[in-house]
């Protein structure tokens, strides 16, 4: 059996008795960065010791390596340790009588590691990749190491007998302390080893890189392993190439051979994995290769812990090894083929305090690159027929490589031609996952990536706290989620009654000449479609009112907002649509302060002798000819105008007859009319023609003929109030038109501020769940926080308790020397 490269062994013992604070621990000189200074520290303050200890069991022993089995051998080594193990084992009873700490701690420690994982069922059945036809463990966290029976035995009585056991498993024994760590500039570390054998095939220095010094304190740490983050730099890949040495003889040529290949460029150290398989003795692994004989005859996978076997004090059938014979027990590292220069070395450990062997690539490996391990010097001679083909597996791994590239390209080029090119580079179809660096999801699992639960198929919309975007994805204008089409169309309609009530708003008419303001059009049809009623055709036009009810407070916001309103709807004037809206015109109440009250009564009792002795004069407005003191009848100072009103059936009710000179309405307004034509006409036509009523007034009052006869006032006034009333009218419809506007306007303003609530609750909720996320992230940092201190605790914990041991040890030591010194003395 040819030994290994591999020159370290480790104790990653994370249980009683872990020496260096649940640090590697150098056996064979490799420790980890972190953890050698502490070991370089014990290790001087041990000098002394180890000078007096220059008789135990395992000063001076070259520590043995993991090395792969034949599988078809039986070995029969007789170690270098057996002579005085017996001595030890003279020691171990009596030890035993007296103290059963050394019991106590193995059965502890075998408590701690999970055997039922071997008669798991599960373990058997559980899922296996087919890469390349070859059955892979799906996921090399996943696996669970295994132990069969014989070898449970094997361990709890070797480790409650071992004097190893009682120190604690602590493998940092003294007479390696001369294999000391030295550090690199370059990040890499030197300890000296043990490759005393094969003298001009191994260094005597053996490089740990800090990466896998990492690892392995991560390990100790209580990390899974192996290290999720290195499962995808390799793969298995069949080998195709015939030149390959696997393939070189003849039976090989016709068996699947596989291989283990860089993914991606691996650092050295960077892939680390554990040896993965069932965990039996000698005597048994001769069961495990009973199945598929002609396959085995040349091929073996099973791996010996020569360091742990040594240290427990197992040899012969006893001895334990890693089998992976069974597919369903292996990971990749059982089909690391051989190469004496390999890239990749095996070192010992111990794992929980049990024996482990770990696969790390100790040399950098290019992508595509096989990696390879030394078997060690046992494993050929044991294979006969394959002696020869040991030699040149990493070039023979390149020209694999090469004829795998081409039949990609081949592929490659085939499904180009086949499907169209692909212009960015497609993943392989075969194997997309494998160019993921950082692990691929599983097809069975892949939310199990995401850490806040996949979106399920049925309720995508869950995962959007906003809602889902629709199909046509309008979302992508809506960074909260797509308005739905109601929602689109209440926007709409938000703006467009936006946009109308600007529109609305926007003075109009302005730009109309006041002329025309007294002329209307009776166009039924625009009418009604602005919104009039036509109450009723008069004999000068019609009369018309607004729709809505709004009351107006003077007679002038009422002709104001009709006169905008007849504006907007239509220029057209027509002769016939003239309506009389002249006497609806109110104008402001003029009062002359010249004429006082008392002459204001004289001339009304004159005028009432005049000419309305009769029957007394009506009011324009009720019609009514009575007055009194609170109610005088106020009469028309324009001349030969007749009109009455009473002082309450004015527009603006007055309480007194006012001072000074009144006129009506229509004098005012024919004033105004005569003035304006006056301004506008040449001078000789403005005094022939000016102010119609005024001559008409005038003419009566010389004529003799009393042409404002009372009925004629009383017409006047009657059609003068109810052209205000239906003015009044119209204008309460035009405001409550209006209103309405505005109402709707309201609404779109509310629809719009609940939008914009709504974006401002989706951003709160937003802030919230980015809030509880951040809690969460500060939850597990305290929680890591706080294991890692338990863990800190529990290694110094376990730090006092071996050095009390060790003490404790150190003094039965003592005392059984002096025992002896003294038996010697007696004798
Ligand atoms: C641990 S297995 C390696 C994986 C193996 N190639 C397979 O496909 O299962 C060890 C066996 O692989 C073959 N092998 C590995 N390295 C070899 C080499 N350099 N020359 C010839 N055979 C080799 C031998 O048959 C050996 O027993």
């Amino acid at each position: 059996m040819i030994r290994t490269n591999s020159a370290c062994f480790m104790d990653l013992t994370t249980h009683e008795g872990d020496e260096c604070n649940g640090a590697m621990t150098a056996v064979d000189g490799a420790s980890c960065e972190d953890a050698h200074e502490h070991d370089h520290n014990q290790v001087e303050g041990e000098e002394e010791d180890d000078e007096e200890d220059e008789d135990d069991d395992y000063v001076g022993q070259e520590l043995p390596q993991p090395q792969y089995r034949d599988s078809k051998s039986k070995r029969s080594r007789t170690h270098a340790l057996s002579e005085d193990k017996c001595g030890d084992e003279e020691d171990q009873t009596q030890d035993r009588d007296k103290d059963n700490e050394g019991v106590d701690m193995a059965k502890r420690v075998l408590a701690s590691v999970d055997f039922a994982g071997n008669e798991d069922p599960k373990v058997k059945t559980r899922p296996v990749n087919v890469v390349n036809g070859v059955e892979v463990n799906s996921s090399h966290a996943a696996y669970v190491v295994s132990y069969s029976n014989g070898a449970k035995q094997v361990l709890k009585e070797s480790l409650a007998k071992s004097p190893m056991m009682r120190q604690g498993l602590h493998l940092s024994l003294p007479e390696y302390a001369e294999h000391k760590l030295i550090d690199h500039a370059d990040g890499t570390c030197e300890c000296t080893t043990y490759d005393e054998y094969e003298d001009n095939l191994f260094e005597n220095d053996h490089i740990l890189p800090r990466d896998l010094q990492v690892f392995l304190r991560k390990l100790m740490d209580g990390e899974p392993y192996p290290h999720p983050s290195r499962q995808n730099l390799v793969e298995v890949m069949a080998i195709e190439d015939l030149n390959h040495p696997v393939k070189s003889s003849a039976e090989m040529k016709e068996s699947v051979e596989h291989g283990v290949f860089a993914v991606v460029k691996i650092e050295p150290g960077m892939w680390c994995q554990r040896y993965i398989g069932k965990h039996c003795t000698s005597a048994e692994e001769s069961h495990c290769c009973e199945k598929d004989q002609e396959h085995l005859l040349q091929h073996s996978y099973t791996f010996d812990l020569t360091a742990a076997n040594e240290i427990l004090g197992l040899t012969g059938d006893e001895e334990l090894v890693v089998d992976a014979t069974e597919v369903a027990s292996r990971n990749h590292t059982a089909y690391v083929n051989h190469d004496r220069e390999g890239n990749v070395q095996a070192f010992g450990a111990l794992v929980d305090g049990l024996p482990a062997i770990f696969f790390y690539n100790s040399k950098a490996v290019q992508p595509g690159e096989e990696l390879l391990v030394d078997y060690g010097p046992v494993y050929w001679p044991y294979m006969g027929n394959q002696r020869e083909l040991q030699m040149n597996a990493r070039a023979a791994a390149n020209a694999n490589l090469r004829v795998k590239q081409e039949a990609e390209q081949n592929t490659h080029l085939e499904t180009r031609s086949a499907k169209g090119t692909r212009p960015f580079g497609a993943a392989s179809e075969e194997a997309p996952a494998k160019t993921w660096p950082f692990g691929a999801a599983s097809e069975e699992a892949p939310a199990k990536t995401w850490p806040f639960g996949a979106a399920s198929e049925e309720a995508p919309a869950k995962t959007r706290p906003f809602g889902a975007a629709s199909e046509e994805a309008p979302a992508k204008t809506w960074p909260f989620g797509a308005a739905s089409e109601e929602a689109s169309a209440e926007l709409e309609a938000m703006v467009q009654a936006q946009a109308a009530l600007w529109e609305l708003q926007k003075p109009k008419g302005v730009s109309k000449p006041r002329r025309t303001c007294g002329k209307y059009h009776s166009d039924r049809e625009e009418l009604v479609k602005a919104g009039f009623t036509i109450e009723k055709p008069g004999k000068n036009g019609v009369s018309i009112s607004l729709n809505s009810g709004k009351r107006f407070r003077t007679s002038r916001e009422a002709r104001a907002a009709l006169l905008t309103e007849m504006g907007q709807t239509s220029s057209m004037e027509t002769p016939q649509a003239k309506v009389e809206l002249r006497r609806t015109r109110k104008t402001p109440l003029k009062v002359s302060a010249a004429v006082s009250t008392e002459e204001r009564r004289e001339s009304k009792r004159r005028k009432t002798d005049e000419n309305f002795v009769e029957d007394g004069t009506a009011c324009g407005v009720c019609h009514r000819t009575d007055d009194d003191e609170n109610n005088d009848m106020l009469l028309c100072d324009g001349m030969g105008c007749d009109v009455a009103l009473h002082l309450r059936c004015l527009d603006l009710p007055l309480s007194r007859l006012p001072d000074g000179d009144w006129h009506c309405p229509a004098c005012e307004e024919e004033a105004r009319g005569q003035h304006m034509r006056s301004s506008e006409l040449p001078d000789t036509e403005s005094a022939r023609d000016g102010g119609h009523h005024i001559s008409d007034c005038d003419a009566g009052l010389a004529g003799g003929d009393s042409v404002p006869s009372r009925r004629a006032a009383r017409n006047t006034s009657a059609a003068f109030g109810k052209d205000i009333k239906a003015g009044r009218d119209a204008l309460v419809k035009l405001l409550g038109k209006i209103d309405v506007q505005q109402e709707k306007s309201d609404r779109d303003q509310a629809a719009l501020a609940e939008e914009k609530a709504k974006l401002a609750r989706a951003q709160a909720a937003l802030a919230k769940e980015k809030e509880k996320l951040a809690r969460a992230q500060a939850a597990l940092a305290k929680e890591k926080e706080k294991l890692a201190r338990a863990q800190a605790a529990l290694a110094k914990e376990k730090e006092n308790v071996t050095k009390e041991k060790k003490t404790l040890f150190d003094d039965q030591a003592e005392l059984t020397r002096g025992q002896e010194k003294l038996a010697r003395g007696i004798f």
